[in-house]
């Protein structure tokens, strides 16, 4: 037996994580930049869903979407007729979209992206949205995450598969990132080994933005040290990833047991409660105080409802939760401002924040 070719070995890793029976028949929006990954990914859920004689064809369809940022000029427009050919090449729909060049910085330039993803995904009725994040992206953003400071959650990575969004209106769109276990240098090997093309961006290579550094600087350098180091925490990242659904599941439960009111959020307040069958609850169950574990459920709790009401995570140190951890068990003071100008005060049997009108909302 010949050894399957690089491309196949690919297309075989992305069939494993993501088996074509399970997109063939439904839409999917595959996002491409143009770049190595998402072209390959085009190019292997292309052929996976090409009819073939004999077998009954895919009732599905593929819509690729390639939000133009124009970023970088004609250097742009050319990544977009890239993806235009491409598309045209394999007969499948292509949408384009123009962003405003002024909006420069990395979060508005996403936020348009997305929302150009969400208009396609109910225009077309799909089911999937594809991205082609690879083992490195996930590395890299573990580690971002890290330094600009993160919970156990976000050391877990982005997800396979999750929802759009939290939103009800978005439960029927899926985000399907099925090259999470491939590396870059694998990814290009694959298309080298088929000839095929992809745009090159040159904005990657320079250290402007801090993603970039960490890509062209910090993990080459632990390389040189550590020659497996993306493998050994890529698989750190997956095993986190494992915990971080049981982990959910105990949050889920807190937050269903401890939350009075969502607006202004009320917690109940623990030492009245008795912890509420929170895990570690016998640790030395006369203390009063949070048990180790029960402070990291609580903090990541905190963390989800700050989320879901919108308010700015990111100047909230680990001191900022455990006093609010603190605040629910009893013990520190009795009213407290958070960074974001979100007032907390202990009210009786509970626990209240309020987030006074920001001045720049
Ligand atoms: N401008 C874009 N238009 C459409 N999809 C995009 C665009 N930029 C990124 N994506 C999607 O999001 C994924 C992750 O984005 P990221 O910025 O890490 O990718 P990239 O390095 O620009 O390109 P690639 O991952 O394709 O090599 C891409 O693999 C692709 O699926």
């Amino acid at each position: 037996m010949t050894n399957p070719s690089p491309w196949q070995e690919f297309c075989d890793a992305i069939e494993s994580a993501w088996p074509v029976s399970r997109y063939r028949d439904v839409g999917v929006v595959v996002g491409c930049s143009g770049g190595a990954d998402s072209v390959a990914l085009l190019r292997c859920l292309a052929e996976a869903t090409r009819p073939r004689a004999g077998t009954t064809p895919p009732s599905g369809f593929i819509v690729v979407a390639h939000f133009n940022h124009r970023f970088r000029g004609e250097a742009s427009d050319g990544d977009a007729d890239f993806v235009r050919r491409l598309a045209d090449q394999f007969g499948l729909a292509v949408e384009i979209e123009c962003g405003d060049a002024a909006a420069r910085d990395e979060e508005s330039a996403r936020n348009h992206r997305r929302a150009f993803f969400r208009n396609l995904l109910g225009r077309y009725g799909a089911r999937y949205l594809a991205l082609g994040h690879s083992r490195d992206d996930n590395v890299e953003t573990v580690l971002y995450r890290m330094m600009r400071g993160t919970g156990p959650l976000g050391m877990a990575g982005v997800a396979p598969f999750r929802p759009f969004s939290e939103h009800p209106s978005d439960s029927d769109f899926v985000i399907a990132r099925p090259m999470l276990s491939l590396g870059r240098d694998q990814i290009r090997g694959a298309l080298r080994s088929i000839d095929a093309a992809w745009r090159e961006d040159a904005s990657n290579q320079s250290n402007t933005y801090r993603r970039n550094w960490i890509r062209n600087e910090l993990l080459p350098a632990m390389e040189t040290q550590f020659p497996h180091a993306v493998t050994a925490i890529a698989r750190a990242v997956e095993g986190q990833r494992q915990w971080k659904d049981a982990l959910q599941s105990v949050i889920d439960r807190w937050i269903e047991d401890q939350q009075v009111r969502e607006a202004p959020l009320t917690l109940r307040r623990l030492d009245r409660i008795g912890g509420g069958g929170m895990p570690g609850r016998d640790w030395e169950q006369d203390s009063g105080a949070a048990s180790p574990a029960e402070q990291a459920v609580a903090i990541e709790a905190l963390r989800r409802c700050w989320h879901r009401a919108g308010w700015p995570l990111r100047d909230m140190g680990q001191h900022h939760w455990t006093r609010v951890v603190e605040m629910l068990y009893g013990g520190g003071p009795d009213a407290l401002t958070l960074p974001g100008a979100v007032d907390v005060r202990r009210d009786q049997e509970a626990v209240v924040f309020v987030r006074r009108d920001p001045v720049f909302p």
